[in-house]
């Protein structure tokens, strides 16, 4: 089966983890890390650190891959391959959803937060970020399988913590 891949990206500080609000399009109205679809001709780390920059507008050049997440949706033969990336050093800053630079991100329709690791929107986030933020957090890789039925109900899935993914 044809995987369609994906990238996700997770800016992390020690106690603070940089998420984005989607406004439009698949996902909306959750909070996620930033990224999207891996480009033809572009690796999935390039896919990734491009997929950051356009949708916070940072740059990151220590991006660490720690997950391998697949997703399923009932009914539908595509199963999506979401390779997640940390990054703990940012370079530009990042692009508030002030007036100024909404402009800049209305394309990518994501406003990026602060949230402090105790305080994870884990109920305005997809459904299966509550099992494995936890292993991300702590620094844990992980690989996993979702089973969705529409966006909001997992009907199974796998995950386990591995040493290397
Ligand atoms: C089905 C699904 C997709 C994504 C996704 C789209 C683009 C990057 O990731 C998710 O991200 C999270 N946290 N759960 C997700 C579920």
């Amino acid at each position: 089966m044809l995987n369609k891949l994906l990238t996700l990206v997770l800016v992390r500080e020690p106690s603070r983890v940089l998420l984005g609000l989607k406004k439009k399009g698949f996902g909306e109205g959750k909070w996620n890390g930033f990224g999207g679809k891996v480009e033809p001709g572009e690796t999935i780390l390039e896919g990734a650190k491009r997929e950051l920059l356009e949708e916070s507008g940072v740059v990151s050049n220590s991006l660490e891959e720690i997950g391998l997440l697949k997703f399923e949706f009932v009914g539908d033969p595509q199963i999506l391959e979401v390779h997640v990336f940390t990054s703990n050093t940012f370079e530009g800053e990042i692009k508030e959803s002030d007036g100024s630079t909404r402009i800049f991100l209305h394309f990518a329709e994501m406003r990026p937060q602060w949230f402090y690791t105790d305080k994870i929107p884990l109920h305005q986030m997809w459904a299966d970020d509550k099992y494995w933020f936890p292993m991300f957090l702590k620094g844990s890789k992980f690989k996993g399988y979702f089973l969705f039925e529409g966006h909001e109900k997992i009907v199974k899935y796998q995950l386990d913590e591995v040493e290397k993914l």
